[in-house]
C-alpha cells in the first residue's frame, strides 16, 4: 500500500477492552484506490518475561485457566505461560517487574529486553515486549499467584529447561510468547 487514510472508526464493543471497525481508504502503488473495512481488537500493549537460573538450569513458568483456550479445544483450559501482562500506564520494564513479583513472587534485578513483536497482526493491535532475567532463590519474596481481587489464580512452576523444550514438542506448552522466549534461551546458549 502506498497511502492509507482512516475514514471511520466505529466502536463495536467497549466493555473490558475495545473492538473497532475501521473503514479506510487504501491507495496501491499503481494508484488504484479501495475502501476497506477491518475489525481490530485493542487491548493495549503487553510485556512478558522468562526467568532462568544459571546454576540449576531451570526456568520459572506459570499455569492458569484461560477461557479463550477452553472454548477452542483446550479441554482443561489450563495453560502454561511465561509471566506476562498488560502495560496499564507503565513502561514495559516497570510493568514486567511488577507482574513478575505479583505472579511469580520473585523480585528480579537485571532485566534484559530481547525483542518486541505483534502477536496477531491481522486482528489484535497489541505490541508485546519480551524480556529475560536471571533468578536465584534469594530473590523470592512471596508466593506470587496473582491478585485475588482480579480472580487470578496462578500456579508458579519451576522446571528444568530441557524438560520445557520437550514440552513444546509434546504440545504441553502451547502458548506463542512462551515458545518464543524458550527458543530464544536455547539459541542464546545461556543455559548450556
Ligand atoms: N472483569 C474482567 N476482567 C478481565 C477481562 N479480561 C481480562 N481481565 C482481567 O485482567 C487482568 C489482566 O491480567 P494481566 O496479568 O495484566 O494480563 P494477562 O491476562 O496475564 O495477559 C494478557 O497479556 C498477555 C501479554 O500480552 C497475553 O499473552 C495474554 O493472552 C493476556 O491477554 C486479569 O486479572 C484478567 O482476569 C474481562 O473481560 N473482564
Ligand atoms: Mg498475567
Amino acid at each position: 500500500m502506498n497511502k492509507i487514510k482512516i475514514l471511520k472508526k466505529d466502536i463495536l464493543s467497549n466493555n473490558w477492552y475495545t473492538l473497532y471497525k475501521l473503514t479506510f481508504e487504501a491507495t496501491k502503488n499503481d494508484g488504484e484506490v479501495s475502501i476497506i473495512t477491518r475489525e481490530a481488537y485493542d487491548r493495549g500493549n503487553g510485556a512478558t518475561i522468562l526467568l532462568y537460573n544459571m546454576d540449576k538450569k531451570t526456568v520459572i513458568l506459570t499455569r492458569q485457566f484461560r477461557i479463550p483456550t477452553y472454548v477452542n479445544g483446550n479441554e482443561s483450559g489450563m495453560l502454561i505461560e511465561c509471566c506476562g501482562g498488560l502495560l496499564d500506564k507503565d513502561n514495559a520494564e516497570d510493568c514486567i517487574r511488577r507482574e513478575t513479583e505479583e505472579e511469580t513472587g520473585y523480585q528480579v534485578s537485571n532485566i534484559k529486553k530481547v525483542f518486541e513483536a505483534y502477536m496477531s497482526p491481522g486482528s489484535v493491535t497489541e505490541l508485546l515486549y519480551f524480556f529475560i532475567a536471571e533468578y536465584t532463590s534469594d530473590m523470592k519474596v512471596s508466593d506470587g499467584g496473582g491478585l485475588d481481587h482480579e480472580h487470578e489464580d496462578i500456579e508458579v512452576l519451576e522446571l528444568p529447561f530441557t524438560q520445557t523444550m520437550q514440552m513444546i514438542n509434546t504440545g504441553e506448552i502451547k502458548d506463542g510468547k512462551t515458545i518464543m522466549l524458550l527458543q530464544h534461551l536455547q539459541i542464546s546458549n545461556l543455559l548450556s
